[in-house]
């Protein structure tokens, strides 16, 4: 029997929409692609909507929705009316709620968990009143931490780029923000999700160092690796990543 890894991987498949969208048609096919990491391993599937639709659109999502069989996690930002409807009308699994700016790139930052204490505690309640559980984007810090877990969220997604950054210069020094963050969780008993910038190089060090880390959400590396070595091959060396 073969050893399964801890740490979840969900594949984040904005790219293949990137790719998909700069020609119209359906080539790559998103739905196809997101079954394939499946069967080669994938344990969940992420879909970040931004309200420009420039990866993945709304109808992306329904379309996923109804053939994936892991688990689906949808990002994104709940500031959007839109965004709301679109994950109560898909039940994912998951969603992680992110703080993004209208027309950011990419997602730059956590939620600020003590300016928007009430908000996120009433939004953390719709989702999971649909029996959906609630992940918020934050940075690694203590008091961020801390205060997420007053929201009443299932979980937090550690955002990793300022450890996948730092990683290249001093990885112990890079790690500690992020241990200092999950020891933080794992006392307040919420569930630790990570993402962003994280790939082969920096991924095993970060997940056997981070206690009770449940999930990493990786996107961007992961296809990238996927034009070099194949999706099959890519994905299990990310999953080998994760075996302690
Ligand atoms: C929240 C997070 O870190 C990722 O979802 C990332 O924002 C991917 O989004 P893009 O693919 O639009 O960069
Ligand atoms: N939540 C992070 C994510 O889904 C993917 O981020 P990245 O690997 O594309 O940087």
């Amino acid at each position: 029997m073969t050893e399964l890894p801890h740490t979840k991987l969900s594949i984040n498949v904005n790219k293949i929409a990137t790719l998909r969208n700069s020609r119209g048609g359906n080539n790559p096919d998103l739905v196809q692609t997101a079954l394939n990491c499946e069967s080669f391993g994938a344990q969940g599937i992420t879909v970040h909507p931004r309200p420009d639709e420039r990866h993945i659109r709304y109808q992306d999502v329904f379309d996923l929705k109804a053939a994936i069989a892991t688990e689906f996690n949808i990002e994104g930002n709940c500031q959007e009316e839109k965004f709301i409807q679109l994950v109560l009308a898909n039940k994912p699994t998951q969603v992680t709620l992110v703080p993004d700016a209208l027309g950011q790139i990419t997602s730059n930052h956590g939620w600020d968990t003590i300016k928007n204490q009430e908000y996120l505690k009433d939004i953390v309640a719709v989702f999971q009143e649909a029996g959906i559980r609630v992940s918020l984007f934050v940075d690694p810090d203590p008091r961020m931490v801390e205060a997420a877990a007053t929201t009443g969220t299932d979980r937090i997604e550690l955002y990793t780029e300022s450890y996948a950054t730092n990683y290249l210069l001093n990885k112990e020094l890079a790690l500690t923000p992020y241990l200092q963050a999950a020891k933080v969780a794992q006392q307040a008993s919420l569930g630790l999700n990570a993402g962003h910038d994280l790939d082969l190089h920096n991924l095993r060090y970060f997940a056997q160092n981070i206690p009770g880390l449940l999930e990493v959400s990786i996107g961007h590396a992961l296809i990238c690796d996927a034009l070099y070595l194949g999706l099959e091959v890519t994905i299990q060396r990310y999953l080998d990543q994760l075996k302690s």
